[in-house]
């Protein structure tokens, strides 16, 4: 009997994209990757990213979905609710993604044919490792930060991963079910630390491929003092707390590597 096509969802929490969200929606229904949805978490943008969602949202019944929230909550919760959207309407493969077109469209086929074809849990869009890179207009400082988080990261958690704060992954869908989403703590930058970490502790593998990420032209970062706080003292929480991963879930994943991908 032949394999079903996997089901791959998209999750893209929304705060004030409403320039970005058209254009990323465009980019990825165009990669003709079969099977594809999406699913976008909007907090209530007072820009109107919300209606400009719903508008997208009729234009492609069954593709795209809209997830409306009442009021800004969050990266990392946003991700919880439209993740585990996905996980009920079937999703095989959970891609995240952030909607101001600084993670390369085109490389979501190459995380999920990484995916697909190794018995990596999540696959991360890289930019440390080799033919990774950062847009030629950050700052220098900027990248020193980021450079830096990554370090304190690895210093704290020896998680084995070159970028650690990625926001650009796909997940099997079995295993974000192991590491059991809705009890993650976290809700900015430290949301991808915590997610990392569980997938560690439960024993699964992450796998990373090169991607340049690009600054945004459009709209701006919802980085706040809250999230660099959260940052900094989120991997010590999770280095001193005995239990933080759905434990209960850890499953037997290498069995079913291959038909979570998509083709
Ligand atoms: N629904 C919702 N969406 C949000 C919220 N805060 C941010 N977003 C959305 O989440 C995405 C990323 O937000 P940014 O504020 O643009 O993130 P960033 O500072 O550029 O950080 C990115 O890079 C970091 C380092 O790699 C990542 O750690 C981070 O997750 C993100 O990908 C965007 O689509 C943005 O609209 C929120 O409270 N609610």
């Amino acid at each position: 009997m032949a394999e079903s096509t996997p089901k791959v969802t998209v999750v893209i929490p929304t705060y004030n994209e409403r320039e970005n969200l058209p254009k990323v929606v465009e980019l990825l229904t165009g990669l003709g990757v079969p099977n594809l949805g999406i699913v976008v978490v909007d907090d209530n943008s007072p820009d109107g990213t919300g209606e400009v969602a719903d508008g997208l949202a009729a234009a492609a019944p069954g593709t795209v979905g809209v997830l409306h929230r009442t009021e800004k909550d969050g990266l990392g919760r946003a991700y919880v609710a439209g993740m585990s959207r996905a996980l009920a309407e079937g999703a095989d493969v959970v891609v995240q993604m952030d909607a101001d077109l600084s993670h390369p469209v085109e490389a979501v086929p190459v995380m999920l044919e990484t995916l697909a074809t190794t018995d990596a849990a999540v696959v991360l869009g890289s930019r440390y490792v080799d033919g990774g890179s950062v847009a030629g207009e950050w700052a220098w400082h900027r990248k020193a930060l980021s450079a830096w988080a990554n370090l304190y990261v690895d210093t704290i958690l020896r998680l084995g991963v070159k970028d650690a704060t990625a926001g650009f992954k796909a997940w099997r869908a079995d295993a974000l079910r192991a590491i059991d989403i809705a009890s993650v703590r976290s809700n900015g930058y430290a949301f991808q630390v915590e997610m990392n970490h569980r997938v560690v502790r439960l024993g699964m593998r992450i796998a990373e491929v090169p991607i340049r990420f690009e600054e945004r032209t459009e709209g701006q970062s919802k980085m706040s003092f809250a999230v660099q706080v959260e940052s900094a003292a989120m991997p010590w929480k999770l280095r001193f707390t005995k239990v933080d991963a759905g434990e209960s879930g850890a499953v037997g994943l290498a069995g079913s590597a291959g038909s979570a991908g998509a083709s």
